[in-house]
Parts: C-alpha cells; sequence; structure tokens
C-alpha cells in the first residue's frame, strides 16, 4: 500500500473552469494544471463558473424537498431494496458503511439510464438500467436535466485531468462512456435529539472524482497532517473530491482525500455525482504515468465489479439478498473501506 498522502493544506482551492468549454488554449491549459495542483496537494477544490443554471439547481432543490417531505410509507413505495439494478429510496439505517455507527441521513440513488435492450442491460450487468422515478411533476424531467449537466461537467473535468497529467487525448475520456456513475440526492435531518448521530462517518470515495452541491455547510475533509479541515460553504460551486479510481490511475499522484459530514445544526441536502469508470474498464496505474524505476502501487481494479462489491458490503437490503444466496460477491472482491486514503487514516477517524 502506498504512503501517498495530500498535503497539511488549511483550505480548499477554487479553480474557475470556465476555460474548459472555450477556445483559448493558453487559458485551458492553465486551467488543467490549476486542477491537476489541487488534485495531488489536497485532493479536493471548488469549481466555479461551471455552467450550470442557478434555475437547474434550484429546481433540483424543490424537487428533492418535495420527494422527501412525503410520508414514509409513501417513499417506500420507490425502496431501493424492490429495485434490481439499485435505483430508489434509501431510508435511514439502510446504509450501514460502519455498522456500529448509523448516519442520520435519507437518500434516492439514481443514475446513468440505460434503455432495457441495451446489450449492457440485457446481459444483467449489476446496477445497469432504468431509473426509478417517484410520481411527483416534472420529478424525473428536473432531476435527471441536473444529471446530464453535471455529467457534462465530469466530462470536462476528466478532460483538465487527462491534460494535467500530460495523457493522450481520450486516455480517460475513453473510459467514461455509460459508466455507473450515481447521483444522490441526500437529506439529513435536523433532530435536536440525535444528538451523538453524525451526518456521515469517514470514507474516500470509489469512483474518479465526485462533484458535490451542498445546500448548507457540514463537509470536512482531512489533510496529511491528520486534521480535520472545514470546506465553507459556496452557492456559487461544486465541491470536487478526487475518488480512489484516479488516486489508482496516477498510481497516488492524485489523492482520495477523506472526508465526512459532521453532525448538523440545519436541515442540510446535498447531492453527490460519483462520476465513475465504465463497468468493464480495467483500473490500475497507467504505465505512461511511471517514472523511470517507479513501480505500480495498487492492483488493478474492475470499475464496475469494485462499485458493486463495495454496495453490496454496505446496503442492507443487498447483504440481505448475498446471504441469502442471490447474488454473488464479483471475483476478487475488496473488503469495504480498505483502499485508498482513509483504509490509512482509519484508526485516526
Ligand atoms: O453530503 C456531503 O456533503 C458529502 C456526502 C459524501 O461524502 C458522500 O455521499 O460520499
Ligand atoms: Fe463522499
Amino acid at each position: 500500500m502506498t504512503t501517498r498522502q495530500p498535503t497539511a493544506f488549511e483550505s480548499i482551492p477554487a479553480i474557475d473552469i470556465a476555460p474548459l468549454f472555450g477556445s483559448d488554449v493558453q487559458a485551458q491549459q492553465a486551467t488543467a494544471e490549476a486542477l491537476g495542483r489541487a488534485a495531488r496537494e489536497v485532493g479536493f477544490f471548488y469549481v466555479i463558473n461551471h455552467g450550470i443554471s442557478e434555475a437547474r439547481q434550484q429546481a433540483l432543490f424543490d424537487q428533492t424537498k418535495r420527494l422527501f417531505e412525503l410520508p414514509l410509507q409513501r417513499k417506500m413505495d420507490y425502496y431501493i431494496g424492490k429495485s434490481d439494478n439499485h435505483r430508489g429510496y434509501v431510508p435511514a439505517g439502510e446504509e450501514a458503511p460502519d455498522p456500529s455507527k448509523a448516519d442520520a441521513k435519507e437518500a434516492f440513488d439514481l443514475s446513468f439510464e440505460l434503455p432495457d435492450d441495451h446489450p449492457e442491460v440485457r446481459a444483467g450487468t449489476p446496477m445497469m438500467g432504468a431509473n426509478v422515478w417517484p410520481d411527483i411533476d416534472g420529478f424525473a424531467d428536473d432531476v435527471y436535466a441536473y444529471y446530464q449537466d453535471v455529467f457534462a461537467v465530469g466530462r470536462a473535468l476528466m478532460g483538465g485531468f487527462e491534460q494535467a497529467l500530460g495523457l493522450e487525448a481520450n486516455t480517460l475520456l475513453g473510459e467514461v462512456t455509460e459508466p455507473p456513475s450515481q447521483l444522490r440526492l441526500i437529506h439529513y435531518p435536523y433532530d435536536p435529539n440525535a444528538q451523538d448521530a453524525q451526518g456521515i462517518g469517514a470514507h474516500t470515495d470509489y469512483e474518479c472524482f465526485t462533484l458535490l452541491r451542498p445546500t448548507a455547510p457540514g463537509l470536512e475533509v482531512m489533510n496529511g497532517a491528520g486534521e480535520w479541515v472545514d470546506v465553507p460553504y459556496r452557492d456559487d460551486a461544486l465541491v470536487v473530491n478526487i475518488g480512489d479510481m484516479l488516486e489508482i490511475w496516477t498510481n497516488g499522484a492524485f489523492v482520495a482525500t477523506s472526508h465526512r459530514v459532521r453532525k448538523v445544526k440545519e436541515e442540510r441536502y446535498s447531492f453527490p455525482l460519483f462520476f465513475a469508470a465504465d463497468y468493464h474498464s480495467q483500473v490500475a496505474p497507467l504505465p505512461q504515468l511511471l517514472k523511470d524505476g517507479e513501480t505500480p502501487n495498487y492492483e488493478p481494479l474492475s470499475a464496475g465489479d469494485h462499485l458493486w462489491a463495495q454496495t453490496i458490503q454496505t446496503f442492507n437490503y443487498l447483504k440481505k439478498r448475498l446471504a441469502d444466496g442471490e447474488i454473488e460477491l464479483p471475483d476478487g472482491a475488496r473488503g469495504a473501506g480498505t483502499l485508498g486514503q482513509h483504509a490509512r487514516h482509519k484508526d485516526e477517524a
């Protein structure tokens, strides 16, 4: 296991990504370099001028609020445990990465939409297929429009990372065409009695990177000195953090930084898009990024199998399906939370 860690940063950089969508080649290169620096040194940054309209974001917030305001019984009509491709409503307590500490949150999970006759769906590839949509006026349209916008920002960032790493065009973009990239609508309720419940425990994200739009403060990240650093709320930015897959591809040059959500003093929603690699992508340190004499620090990983294995091990309904023999862990699956910087910091978190 590598010893790669971020620096002892004390704040999170902000990067204007407008040049990624423009034609000024020099400005684009400078932006890519800023992205690369932030990914190496901090693993977390804000992106501003990302181009997703306020109206689009507001529609996402409004629809999400309408969903979570429904009585639990109605929300359970869309229970994720009824789906065969991991879509739908996640009640509080369903997800337990660390069974000793329950997260105080509920969520609604959707992902890249594929038609029923798509070869991956027909082949029964885990997590592929159609979304589950609640019966709320305009919900599917508004939420999926945000999905498409934030997915496009993810593709632009991936292009910036390629450039920052000096990779040939499409080396990484060619691996993110129809990925199982989940968008989660998360609701952290304010409960004055839940004194000890954390928002979400310390972890790294499994994918290439995450694009997060929160609605309130609460996010904290761990720096290389093992200190928790606050990520102040900004309404004009997406918070981006590097995940396990980019850490592996770059042999640890980019850092999947450990993060958590502290106990919330106000009601909070957040919207992470987990920008994953395609299901069948093999994620391994890229030979062209290894310097003379440098050896790979990571075993290759099948992107989809890794995600699926981690998901099976954290959702109660999937743990039950596994115990009942209805599903199997993919070959070579790792234990939950055994990869990346968080595994190295576990004792401190
Ligand atoms: O809600 C947040 O701010 C972060 C959520 C998060 O880290 C996650 O779901 O992986
Ligand atoms: Fe996360």
